[in-house]
């Protein structure tokens, strides 16, 4: 699959003037609390309103989706409201029920995506639709699991595509939900720039006073669109309570958010922006050149290792270079996450050098 225009044109074909929104109730609960919600969206942003209708739980026993019932509930919302539907698949079945329904968008969520058997189950069941369908990042990590999940319904000759990013699961207590991995989105930017990417803010927060933050982040790295889950009585919803916002906040946080555009044309800006970048060129340079003169000593210290027959771990000696980097870092004003990234790829680059000196 290439990156083409043509990814992007059911978007573009709405003719927006703020990015795409997907709201809506995390599950369907009641015909009353569905439509009661697709009332208050009705005249905001929202350009499809969504709904669980089968939903896929962690653990048994929790509230699983009010099942096909639900589809009816979301036919009288676009009879009533004119507002496009959205909702999950996750087998052959949900997708033939969804389609007789008329539903407008369909997503695949991240416990399937990570499943290339659903996915192409899937995929054929919905081979050639004109509906909207969205791939959500599958729960792990995995650039291509994700691409792989595109791809299969593009073999299926469904064209009308996208991604939402709601984040990756870790085992590390952190103060999101699901970590969202920016990096990740950005590289799929990357390959497929016109591929319309949505930011799910509510499944990487999972608590309601973080969605904004998420989402002006999201906006930042020039995202298509924003998924934020609804209701209007968010404590008592059947399921994600925490991070449900009421249909007020949601346009709330539309209005604050700040839409960047992609570039200014004003010459002073440029100007100022180059020197800048020049800048950039200079210092990372030297990051380069300083990384391979680092390297260069770790290479020796591998051949003294080699002569006296050490091993190349000195666990010592790297928590020592930890601790003082961070303290390092944290008066240049860099994170500790930041260092103890960069400083854990440097000790892996210089271990592969002393392996290979040490295996010569
Ligand atoms: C370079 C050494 O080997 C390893 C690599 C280190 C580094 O790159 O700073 C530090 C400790 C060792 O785990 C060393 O022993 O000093």
């Amino acid at each position: 699959m290439e990156n083409s225009k043509e990814l992007r044109t059911w978007l573009d074909d709405l003719g927006l003037d703020h990015p795409l929104v997907i709201a809506g109730p995390c599950s369907a609960e009641t015909e009353e609390q569905v439509l009661k919600i697709a009332h208050q969206l009705k005249d905001t942003d929202v350009n499809y309103f969504r709904a669980g209708i089968w939903k896929p739980r962690t653990r048994p026993g929790n509230f699983e989706g009010v099942g096909a019932l639900g589809l009816n509930w979301l036919k009288k919302v676009k009879e009533e409201t004119g507002m496009k539907t959205a909702t999950e698949v996750a087998n052959a079945n949900h997708v033939e029920l969804a389609l007789e329904a008329d539903v407008d968008l369909l997503w695949i969520g991240a416990r399937s995506t990570v499943s290339p058997f659903i996915v192409q189950e899937i995929a054929d069941a919905l081979q050639g639709t004109d509906k909207v369908v969205l791939v959500k990042n599958p729960v792990n990590p995995d650039l291509s699991l994700w691409l792989g999940g595109i791809e299969r319904l593009y073999k299926s000759d469904i064209k009308r595509l996208g991604v939402i990013h709601r984040g990756f699961s870790t085992y590390e207590k952190t103060k999101y939900r699901n970590i969202p991995e920016w990096q990740l989105a950005i590289e799929l930017q990357n390959k497929f720039p016109d591929l319309p990417l949505i930011c799910d803010p509510s499944h990487i927060s999972g608590k309601r006073d973080l969605i904004f933050d998420v989402s002006q982040t999201a906006l930042d790295l020039n995202y298509d669109g924003l998924m934020i889950e609804t209701h209007f009585d968010p404590d008592n919803a059947w399921s994600d309570a925490a991070q449900q916002v009421t249909p007020e906040s949601l346009v709330q946080i539309m209005k604050d958010l700040k839409i960047r555009k992609e570039t200014d044309a004003e010459a002073e800006y440029n100007n100022k922006l180059n020197q800048l970048r020049a800048q950039i060129d200079v210092i990372d340079n030297s990051i380069i050149d300083t990384l391979g003169k680092r390297m260069k000593v770790a290479d020796e210290i591998g051949a003294l290792k080699k002569q006296k027959n050490v091993a190349v771990l000195q666990s010592k000696r790297w928590n020592e270079i930890l601790g003082n980097m961070i303290l390092e870092g944290e008066q240049r004003g860099l994170s500790e996450e930041f260092v103890l990234k960069m400083f854990k790829a440097i000790h892996q680059e210089s271990i592969n050098h002393q392996e290979k000196i040490l295996k010569s």
